[in-house]
């Protein structure tokens, strides 16, 4: 059985890491879908699909299963959007999310979704994640360590303190 899990993944962090964890134990391959693949350096969205593979390839490498990772992009329509994704992504028998939108468009689209509870959502949240690197206080903990290398990588703390800075990210 393949299992399918979306996210923006802004970044990939230790509640998404759980959430894969879990899954792993109920699939044999694996796809991850790499959401608003073609947004970036913003302050919601900072890093770019490419950056994001990098992330969660690297650490869903310590979970013994096969997983393909697949870049999507946004669409206007989100009536065709279980199409689009299927268009993008090797076939999947279940889909993961807790994303409310998410959970109905698969099951109006007539594809088996599966919950799981949040893990330590107090923190575990990309927009927490984001707002400690823009403070520059303590977010290493809350990845699993390939993202922190990533991170220092694409000079990530920089980008996302430059485009949150609001006299800087006008084009
Ligand atoms: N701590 C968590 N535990 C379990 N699932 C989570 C956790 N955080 C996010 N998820 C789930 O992972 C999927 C992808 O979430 P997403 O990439 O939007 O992360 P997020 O932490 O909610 O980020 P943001 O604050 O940027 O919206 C969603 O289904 C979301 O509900
Ligand atoms: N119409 C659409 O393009 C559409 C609809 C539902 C979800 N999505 C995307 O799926 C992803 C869902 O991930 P999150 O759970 O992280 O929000 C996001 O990137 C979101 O933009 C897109």
């Amino acid at each position: 059985m393949r299992g399918f899990y979306i996210g923006r993944f802004q970044p990939y962090h230790n509640g998404h890491h759980h959430m894969v964890e879990e899954i792993a134990g109920q699939v044999d391959e694996l796809v991850l879908g790499i959401g608003s693949a073609g947004d970036s350096h913003s302050p919601r969205n900072p890093f770019t699909a490419g950056e994001r593979v990098m992330m969660v390839t690297k650490s869903v490498a310590e979970f013994d299963i096969p997983t393909y990772v697949v870049p999507i992009e946004d669409l206007d329509r989100n009536s065709v959007w279980v199409s689009h994704v299927q268009s993008m992504s090797p076939a999947f028998d279940v889909a993961f999310s807790n994303n409310p939108l998410v959970i109905q468009l698969f099951k109006e689209a007539g594809v088996e979704v599966r919950q799981s509870p949040m893990f330590r959502r107090e923190v575990l949240e990309g927009t927490e994640l984001r707002d400690r690197m823009i403070a520059d206080k303590d977010w290493r903990s809350l990845v699993p360590d390939p993202v922190i290398d990533v991170i220092a990588e694409i000079g990530g703390v920089e980008r996302i303190q430059h485009v949150s800075d609001t006299d800087s990210n006008e084009f």
